[in-house]
């Protein structure tokens, strides 16, 4: 068994001690036990589980393992204390906001023996699942991601490239590695409002866009035009519910490295790509001034 514990009590937080509560029977999850939470606010016990303080979490011997879900900007710090105080990691995306940090807290985990673990629910849906299987097989001519979505505090949340990583994830895990070409935002800060645009070329030079859009009253949305020389994508059915949820899936996939089921060579994929899109964020940043 390993005890676990939540802290950031906010959306993802919620889901996750909701999915640590009912695990899937037979599941990886089942040997996850979740020991408490920990809150900025006073919240004493949330779902009958108990609020502790993170000193608190941070020595507790039956505290194996925590899950990060708190705004972007605290995540470092996070990431580092648990690691420091030798503990087990998982994360909500984005891991950190500068590549140099990622990379620090990387080898970090690695040189306490912890698992770092990155969620990224975005390649668990049903509705990815299904774009990846129209693309596979196809050879791009060029494409366009569009997110819109409302207003992000950058303070908070971080640079867009960095609170928008899922789009790159998708990218990346469509179309292999990528490179930024340039990047420019488009920023309103008295309305809220922020416009990324950035180009990158995949390994065979072939143009893609990312637009990450955000302001009041902007409905979360993704919109995709690819061209392939076999023809146009740019919508798919909707796609079937999912059997399991992508946090479970994720829950379960972190219980799996915890137990050492994820091989050698699947953890250094992952990581690879979690990096490389960390990088083409910063570049993405770069080119835009900030
Ligand atoms: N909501 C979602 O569907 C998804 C969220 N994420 C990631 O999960 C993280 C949290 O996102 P949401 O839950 O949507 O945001 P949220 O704003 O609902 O929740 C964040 C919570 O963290 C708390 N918090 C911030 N700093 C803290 C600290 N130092 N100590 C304790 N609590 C602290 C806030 O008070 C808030 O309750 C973000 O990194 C986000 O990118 C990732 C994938 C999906
Ligand atoms: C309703 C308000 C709502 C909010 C405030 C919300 C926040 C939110 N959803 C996210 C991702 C995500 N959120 C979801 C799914 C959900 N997340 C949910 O809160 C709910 C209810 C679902 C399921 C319907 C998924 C699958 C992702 C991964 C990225 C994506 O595919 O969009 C993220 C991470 C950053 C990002 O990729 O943009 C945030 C902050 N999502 C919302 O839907």
């Amino acid at each position: 068994m390993f005890g676990v514990i939540v802290v950031g009590i906010g959306i993802a937080g919620s889901v996750r001690i909701r999915d640590l509560l009912n695990p899937l029977q037979s599941s990886p999850s089942e040997n996850l036990k979740l020991v408490g939470f920990v809150s900025r606010r006073d919240l004493g016990e949330f779902n009958k589980v108990k609020q502790i303080c993170l000193e608190e979490a941070l020595q507790h011997k039956d505290v194996d393992a925590v899950f990060i879900c708190t705004d972007n900007q605290n995540h470092e710090e996070s990431i580092r204390r648990f690691l420091e105080a030798g503990k087990h990691v998982l994360v909500e995306y984005p891991m950190a906001l500068s590549e140099d940090r990622v990379i620090e807290l990387w080898q970090l985990a690695e040189q306490k023996g912890k698992v770092l673990h990155v969620e990224h629910i975005e390649l668990l849906t049903e509705e990815y699942k299904q774009l990846k299987k129209e693309v596979e097989g196809k050879k791009l001519i060029e494409g366009v991601l569009q997110f819109t979505g409302g207003p992000l505090d950058e303070q908070r949340s971080g640079f867009p490239s960095f609170s928008g990583i899922a789009r790159l994830t998708w990218l990346v895990d469509l179309f292999g590695e990528l490179s930024v070409t340039s990047a420019d935002i488009e920023e309103k800060k008295e309305q809220s409002y922020s416009k990324l645009t950035a180009h990158l070329v995949t390994a065979e030079n072939r143009p893609l866009t990312w637009i990450e859009e955000r302001g009041p009253g902007m409905k979360r949305e993704k919109k995709f035009h690819f061209s392939f020389t076999s023809g146009v994508l740019d919508a798919l059915p909707p796609p079937p519910s999912a059997a399991v949820g992508p946090f479970m899936q994720d829950q379960n996939l972190f219980a799996q490295k915890l137990l050492g089921q994820v091989s050698r060579e699947d953890l250094a994929t992952e990581k690879k790509r979690i990096l490389h899109c960390i990088h083409l964020a910063e570049k993405i940043r770069q080119f835009c001034g900030h």
